[in-house]
């Protein structure tokens, strides 16, 4: 298989986000996939494969009609990959995990409030829940595309969540906030109910955060 630095470079770049992912306790296991725009298609990895024994190139090249060299398996989930990017010309990559209070929240078929003003991160004043449909699904894809309007993350009922990014290094930072969030909430749920910030105020923190570190731009 021959293919550019460039291409070379965004497969590796996949594998350690893979790893990172449950180095950082966000995922586990083979749960979780990542995608990354690439020319006119995306590069995705590979159906159940075991982070540690992945290599680049069994990392799949997808063009955008979802067609891929017929020895390569992509993931189970390349369709709300390749809806995400397709209908979504500000990212550039896609991270979905199963990581545990995302998925506690899931499962009860909650979003997240604006319990910490960090939630401006994932674009709004909110992280929606996308409605349960069994994975891989065309009608998975379209309820995550749904959640995703206007914001950079998603939790997908009793399944996980989802962040995107312009970048993975900051699709793989939201990952971690939201699972930040979604574990604060599930504290503050121990205690009672939360009270939570105003939209204007996570509005004016969106603002604010516009160029901050790894957060949107
Ligand atoms: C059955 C899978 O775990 C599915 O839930 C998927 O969402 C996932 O996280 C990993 O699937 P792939 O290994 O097919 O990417």
């Amino acid at each position: 298989m021959s293919m550019t630095a460039d291409e070379l470079a965004k497969r590796q770049a996949i594998i350690d986000a893979c790893r990172r992912m449950n180095a950082l306790g966000i995922n586990q296991g083979t749960s979780g996939n990542i995608s990354v725009r690439h020319a006119d298609g995306l590069l995705v990895t590979p159906t159940s494969v075991p982070y540690e024994a992945m290599s680049p190139d069994q990392i799949v090249l997808m063009a955008m009609d979802g067609s891929h060299a017929p020895d390569q398996k992509p993931s189970s989930e390349w369709r709300f990959h390749r809806d995400i990017l397709k209908s979504r010309p500000d990212v550039n990559a896609v991270v979905h995990a199963h990581p545990t209070y995302c998925t506690v929240l899931a499962i009860m078929g909650m979003e997240i409030p604006p319990v910490h003003y960090m939630i401006a991160a994932a674009g709004g004043d909110s992280i929606r829940c996308a409605p349960y449909a069994t994975f891989g699904t065309a009608e998975l894809s379209e309820h995550a595309v749904r959640a995703l309007e206007g914001r950079l993350a998603c939790l997908l009922d009793h399944h996980g969540m989802i962040a995107i990014g312009k970048t993975l290094d900051k699709a793989m930072w939201l990952a971690v906030e939201v699972e930040t969030l979604a574990r604060q909430y599930h504290g503050c749920l121990q205690i009672g109910q939360p009270p939570l910030l105003s939209s204007d105020e996570i509005e004016r923190v969106r603002q604010r955060m516009a160029g901050y570190g790894l957060s949107e731009d």
